[in-house]
């Protein structure tokens, strides 16, 4: 894999997320081979390729997700902020606070508002008192730049909000757990076109505080939102390059074919 990384120590400083030599399993069938790859602090990293190329397991693994799948097997190292995050000793539910995610469909849970976002918080022990609590539902929801539209309908069911609004309440209901990283995949696939364009300002705006790590089936949305861009195939990491760079010129025949469209 191509990695523009300079020297060590500036680069683990740089570095949220570091893979070194992942492999995912299903059963037998081998889906990811043998992946290194760096997230930077601050950054959003897209993932492009062909469908079933790996882009959503490899995702997964960065908040060990497939640990929910049987049949899957992650062998490799991953590390964030330099901790192995499958070590034995590492509560899970701790780790996907710190690496959050966000689904393909919007998920909010069957309750209002105010309690998708209370529900982690409470759940960390992140707050004692009820006004604490409101001050990060409406942070959270202000970052997510929702507030404005459900401030004065906090007690109705999230549920009853539009696709678009409800995805950003799922960004929401990330952010109020304080996370690092946050993984986003395909946030758009089910939104209109004006709710998607939302979703893609609200990604420039988070990365400030938050390292972002987004699958697309877009290169117009990958090119649009991202810093760098990992192309995948085959469930190998074919190119990772600064955005403009892959799209304009491309180090390796794959990812060129893949961005001109000769297959995909
Ligand atoms: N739960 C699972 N059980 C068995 N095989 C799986 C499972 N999830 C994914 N796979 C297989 O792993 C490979 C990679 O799939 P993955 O969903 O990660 O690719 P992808 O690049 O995200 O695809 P898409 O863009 O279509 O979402 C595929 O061959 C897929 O069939």
């Amino acid at each position: 894999m191509q990695n523009s990384q300079s020297a060590p120590d500036i680069a683990s400083q740089q570095t949220a997320i570091r893979a070194r030599n992942v492999e995912v399993f299903y059963g037998d069938t081998q889906a990811i081979k043998g992946i290194d790859l760096d997230v930077r602090n601050n950054e959003v990293l897209s993932f492009i390729g062909p469908s079933g190329c790996g882009k959503s397991t490899f995702l997964r693994c960065l908040n060990r997700m497939n640990d929910t799948i049987d049949s899957c097997r992650v062998t490799g190292s991953i590390e964030l902020d330099g901790q192995d995050i499958y070590h034995s000793s590492v509560d899970e539910v701790l780790l996907r606070a710190k690496v959050g995610m966000v689904f393909q469909k919007p998920n909010p849970f069957p309750k209002s508002i105010y309690d998708n976002i209370a529900y982690g918080p409470k759940l960390h022990g992140l707050v004692e008192r009820k006004p604490e609590l409101d001050e990060i539902v409406e942070s959270s929801l202000r970052r997510a730049g929702l507030w404005e539209e459900v401030k004065d309908r906090l007690t109705e069911p999230g549920t009853g909000l539009s696709g678009g609004q409800q995805q950003r309440l799922c960004i929401a209901r990330t952010i109020a757990v304080s996370p690092e990283v946050i993984l986003m995949d395909e946030p758009c696939s089910a939104l209109d076109p004006i709710a998607t364009g939302i979703i893609e300002e609200l990604i420039h705006d988070l990365k400030e505080k938050f390292t972002i790590v987004i699958v697309t089936h877009n290169m117009q949305q990958a090119a649009r939102v991202s810093d760098r861009t990992a192309f995948f195939h085959l469930g190998e990491v074919v190119e990772v390059s600064e955005t403009d760079d892959l799209f304009t010129n491309p180090k390796h025949k794959r990812t060129e074919d893949y961005i001109t469209g000769r297959y995909g």
